[in-house]
């Protein structure tokens, strides 16, 4: 089995493609993917290794300041992919479809898809649902769209489950979770987000097809893992599932410097004189 063209490293400038990643679940290598919504971040996590960055609807949340992914517009998601992408030199980019820009027709959906590759560069688009979805990804990935599923919680639908609560817990939603993937798959999506579901179900769903898993909350048991940006940095103090894993305290840092730039500026002691012209 050949692993040559499996990007690893930071340093490695080779661009990750879709095959990439098939290449890395096959290879045993897990792949590590980060949402981003803007160009100096996307060139810093870029540079960092990350292999997948996800211009996510989470935007709505984390750059808007909504309570949910419903209000974001595909000119607002298109307008952060493009920023997005001119950060990115390794990184496959795939851009989040906003609630309500595919679900009424696989027509629709195709026109929101070729928006989203012809106006912002990016490599492939993520759309949430399973059987339901499945004649739109058809659409779009006979198109020559590389089209990513999300199964489990899928925050689109908010409004119909009630809570952010574990999805799948019980056997109908878990067969029905079982049947979705596999549909999926047939119907050629390059990879699935499993989002919020018990890890033991996340492997076996896993193993059952041959395309990479990413999971968020889904246990250690997918192909790779995903978590939005400003979570795992400690931007969103109010945010506290407990599949986030703190990798900085960044509100804090951030808090320390502007006081102390405050102080400065009050004390008179910014800027001195190596700072003046
Ligand atoms: N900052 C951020 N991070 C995310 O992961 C994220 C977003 N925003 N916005 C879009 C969706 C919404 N997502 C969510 C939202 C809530 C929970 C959650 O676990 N909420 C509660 C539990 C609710 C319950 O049990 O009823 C929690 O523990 O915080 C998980 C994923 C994931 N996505
Ligand atoms: C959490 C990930 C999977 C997502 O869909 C988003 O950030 O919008
Ligand atoms: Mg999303």
């Amino acid at each position: 089995m050949s692993t040559q063209t499996t990007s690893l490293t930071a340093k490695d400038a080779r661009p990750v493609t879709t095959q990439t990643l098939l290449e890395m679940r096959e290879a045993g290598t897990r792949i590590a993917m980060l949402t981003a919504y803007d160009y100096t971040s996307a060139r810093i996590l870029d540079a960092s290794g990350a292999d997948v960055l996800l211009v996510g609807d989470s935007a709505s949340n984390v750059m808007a300041g909504h309570e949910t992914t419903l209000p974001i517009t595909l000119d607002h998601m298109i307008y952060h992919a493009q920023c997005v992408v001119r950060g990115v030199q390794r990184a496959l980019v795939v851009v989040d479809l906003p609630f309500g820009t595919y679900q009424g027709s696989s027509r629709e959906a195709l026109r929101s898809a070729i928006r989203v590759m012809k106006e912002t560069g990016a490599h492939a688009i993520k759309l949430e649902g399973g059987e339901r979805v499945v004649e739109t990804i058809d659409r779009l990935v006979t198109s020559g769209i590389p089209v990513m599923g999300h199964l489990g919680l899928t925050p689109q639908s908010i409004y119909k489950f009630g809570t952010y609560k574990v999805r799948a817990r019980e056997d109908e939603e878990a067969d029905q979770l079982r049947a979705d993937i596999k549909r999926l798959e047939e119907v050629g999506c390059f990879s699935v987000v499993l989002e919020k579901i018990p890890a033991a179900l996340a492997t076996e769903v896993t193993e059952s097809v041959s395309i990479p898993t990413i999971g968020i909350g889904a246990g250690g048991g997918t192909s790779g893992q995903v978590l939005v940006t400003h979570d795992m940095l400690g931007l969103t103090v109010d945010f506290n599932p407990r599949f986030v894993r703190h990798y900085a305290s960044l509100a804090e840092t951030v808090t320390g410097a502007v006081q102390q730039y405050v102080q400065d500026v009050r004390d008179g002691t910014f800027p001195d004189e190596s700072e003046s012209y």
